[in-house]
C-alpha cells in the first residue's frame, strides 16, 4: 500500500502543542526528530544503554506522519495550516514547511514498537507491552499487558499518569468507575486491578474501543468487570442512557481542555453524591478555563496536580441534582 509522508518543519519548544494541535485534527502515529536529550529518569525506564550524539543547540525539529493514498491530502495540509496559525498567536511555531513525499512502508505504523518497553510507572505499576518480556517483577507488582495499537494510551505520557495517579490514591475497592475517552483501556484496566467493582471505558473512536477490548482480554479481565462502549456521551442521549444515571464513584477523563470543559456540565448526573471527576489531557495554560468551568458546574476542587505542561484536576460533586 503507498502511503503519502507528510514531514513538518518546526522548533523544539512547539512540538508537544503542534503535536497536540495534529491529534486533534485525528492524525495519529506522529514521528518527531529533535535534539531534545532524553532524562535519565527516562533513559532507565526505557531500558535505553546508548544514546545519539545531538547538537542540543539546534532547535529545528521535524514532526512527521502519514496518510492512505486517496485520503485528502490537500484538505489535510489546509487544516493543519489553519492549527499552525492559530498556535503561532502563543508560541513560535517555527517555519511551519510541509514536505510531501511516497512511501511504500507500510510497517511504519508498527516503527514505534521498538521504543515501547515494559516501564515501571509508580513504586508498582508496571507497563509490559505485549510482546515484550518482563525480567524485574516483584512482588506486589500491578503487571499492565498492553497493544495500544493505534490508540493512545501508553502509559508513557503525563496526562495518563497523571490519571493513574489520582486513581491510586482516591479508589477504594468495590468503587464503580466511569472512563471517559478509554483509548487503549489503560485506565479502566488500571482501575479495576486496584480494585474497582464494576468500570465502564467509552470513546468516541470504535478502533480504540476494539483495542480496549483486546487489552482487557489479555489482562484476563471479564466484560462483567470492564466494559467499553463506542460514543459520545456529551451528546448521545442513548450512551447516556446506557452508560446510567448517579451511578459512579469516580468519572476519570482524560481527554483534551475543550473537550473537558463542556463534559463537566454533563458528567455530574452520571456521578453519584459526593462521587470525583477525574480529568486530564489539560495544558497547563488552559488550567484556568477548565477550573473556572468545574466550579461553575456545583464541583468543588480537592485537588489540582501538575507533571510537566499538563495537568490534573480532582473536583467532588457536592448534590446529585440540578445538572
Ligand atoms: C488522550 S486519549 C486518553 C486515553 C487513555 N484514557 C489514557 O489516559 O491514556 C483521549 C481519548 O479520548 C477520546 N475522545 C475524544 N473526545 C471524546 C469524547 N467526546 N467522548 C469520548 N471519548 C473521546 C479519543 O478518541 C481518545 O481515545
Amino acid at each position: 500500500m503507498k502511503w503519502v509522508k507528510l514531514t513538518l518543519k518546526t522548533v523544539t519548544e512547539a512540538v508537544e502543542l503542534v503535536s497536540d494541535m495534529l491529534m486533534d485534527l485525528g492524525i495519529e502515529g506522529l514521528e518527531i526528530k529533535d535534539n531534545v536529550p532524553i532524562t535519565e529518569r527516562e533513559r532507565k525506564e526505557l531500558f535505553i544503554d546508548i544514546l545519539p550524539e545531538l547538537d542540543t543547540d539546534n532547535k529545528e525539529a521535524f514532526i512527521s506522519f502519514y496518510l492512505e493514498e486517496g485520503d485528502n491530502a490537500k484538505e489535510v495540509i489546509r487544516s493543519v495550516k489553519e492549527g499552525l496559525s492559530e498556535l503561532s498567536q502563543f508560541v513560535d511555531t517555527g517555519s511551519g514547511e510541509i514536505e510531501i513525499s511516497e512511501t511504500e512502508d507500510t510497517d511504519w505504523i508498527n516503527n514505534w514498537k521498538t521504543y515501547f518497553k515494559p516501564f515501571r510507572l509508580d513504586d508498582n505499576i508496571v507497563i509490559k507491552p505485549t510482546w515484550e518480556e518482563l525480567n524485574d517483577k516483584k512482588d506486589g507488582d500491578i503487571v499492565i499487558e498492553l497493544d495500544p495499537g493505534t490508540a493512545f494510551g501508553t502509559g508513557s505520557h503525563e496526562t495518563t499518569k497523571l490519571c493513574i495517579l489520582a486513581l491510586k490514591k482516591y479508589l477504594t475497592p468495590g468503587m464503580e468507575v466511569l472512563d471517559v475517552g478509554s483509548g487503549s483501556g489503560i485506565l479502566s484496566i488500571i482501575a479495576s486491578r486496584l480494585g474497582a467493582k464494576k468500570v465502564l471505558g467509552t470513546d468516541i473512536d470504535p478502533h480504540a474501543v476494539e483495542t480496549s477490548i483486546e487489552n482487557r482480554a489479555v489482562n484476563k479481565i471479564s466484560e462483567e468487570k470492564v466494559a467499553f462502549l463506542s460514543g459520545d456521551i456529551i451528546s448521545d442521549d442513548n450512551l447516556k442512557e446506557t452508560v446510567g444515571f448517579e451511578k459512579y464513584d469516580i468519572v476519570v477523563a482524560n481527554i483534551l481542555a475543550d473537550i473537558i470543559i463542556p463534559l463537566s456540565g454533563k458528567i455530574g448526573m452520571h456521578l453519584k453524591y459526593g462521587g470525583l471527576f477525574i480529568s486530564s489531557g489539560i495544558i497547563n495554560m488552559k488550567k484556568e478555563q477548565v477550573l473556572t468551568a468545574v466550579k461553575a458546574n456545583g464541583f468543588e476542587v480537592l485537588a489540582v496536580e501538575e507533571m510537566g505542561d499538563w495537568v490534573s484536576i480532582i473536583a467532588k460533586h457536592p448534590f446529585a441534582e440540578g445538572l
